[in-house]
């Protein structure tokens, strides 16, 4: 006779990386590897691999919506992370749909331009991420380019990213980590995290490697399945950069471009190889 396990929910509502490396694929892994139920919801279809981004083929809005329905109507998410939102219009059907069903734990990914240079949010939308999607999240997870674009502070120092974090808190996310994988290229990167009370950096070693492809995507989905699994964000925030540190780590070596981080490394690699 089967047994029925209960487990917690994770949803991704972002865009699909045909190369397997970003968006909802690398979420799905992610969520798979940290033991959550996995669910997505796609803005839209991108043909993609490790060399860049070939096309966007965004989902008609009305199935954004169907989707996220049919998602409300039979299976709550403990948590959520939000990806490639694509537009305002998305940002704004999107937010309804998550309070309307009053959706809690939500990470927000301000994704914007891939590291190839292709432009997955269009200029219109920064606005409609402020307003709509920065007084829902949990946790916002910005890039120095999407934390410039967001507060308009030009982040050249320690100082700056610190005053561009509390512009965001100000703008309404409850903990705000300014990643820095673009900040600077010495022997360290740290992520600077703000809970409207203090700073803190969180600091690894940095990895020198071409395959960083799909890192965002998979710390923010890593956040949001130790959201759902029901941890302290305090402690989601640093278990996610461990998960992250050692997907970049074991890099995968797929394609001739920005391979993939090796989103199973964090389970399998400590017990088969140290
Ligand atoms: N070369 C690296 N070595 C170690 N950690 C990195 C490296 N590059 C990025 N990271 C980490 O990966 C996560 C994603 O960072 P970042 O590259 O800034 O975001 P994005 O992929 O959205 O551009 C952060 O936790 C960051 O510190
Ligand atoms: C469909 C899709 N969504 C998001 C991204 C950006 O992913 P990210 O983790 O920031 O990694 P890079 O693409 O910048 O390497 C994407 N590429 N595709």
């Amino acid at each position: 006779m089967g047994k029925l396990i209960k487990v917690s929910k994770a949803l991704t509502i972002a865009g699909s990386d045909s190369g397997g490396g970003a968006g909802i694929q690398a979420d799905l892994k992610t969520f798979q590897e940290l033991g959550v139920y996995g669910m997505s919801v796609l803005t839209a279809v991108t043909a993609q691999n490790t060399t860049g981004v070939q096309g966007i083929f965004p989902v008609p809005i009305e199935g954004l919506e169907a989707q996220l329905a049919s998602i409300g109507a039979d299976l709550t998410p403990d948590a959520i992370k939000t990806g490639m939102l694509f537009s305002s219009e998305y940002i704004e059907r999107t937010a309804y749909m998550i309070k309307k069903f009053q959706w809690e734990n939500v990470v927000v990914d301000p994704v914007m331009i891939a590291k190839g240079g292709a432009t997955l949010l269009g200029e219109d939308a920064l606005q409609a991420m402020k307003t709509y999607m920065l007084p829902l999240a949990k946790i916002v997870t910005p890039n120095i380019p999407e934390a410039e674009a967001l507060t308009g502070i030009k982040i050249d120092s320690s100082e700056a990213r610190e005053e561009a974090a509390r512009v965001l808190y100000e703008a309404g996310a409850d903990h705000v980590v300014v990643k820095g994988g673009h900040f600077g290229n010495g022997e360290y990167v740290s992520d600077l995290v703000f809970n409207g009370i203090e700073m803190v950096e969180l600091t690894e070693k940095r990895i020198q490697t071409k395959n960083t492809h799909g890192t965002g995507c998979t710390f923010s989905a890593a956040l949001a399945a130790e959201l759902a699994s029901g941890k302290k964000t305090e402690n989601t925030i640093v278990s996610a950069k461990k998960y992250i540190q050692t997907a970049i780590e074991h890099g995968i070596d797929v394609g001739s471009g920005h391979g993939p981080v090796n989103h199973f490394a964090y389970r399998r690699v400590p017990h088969e190889q140290y």
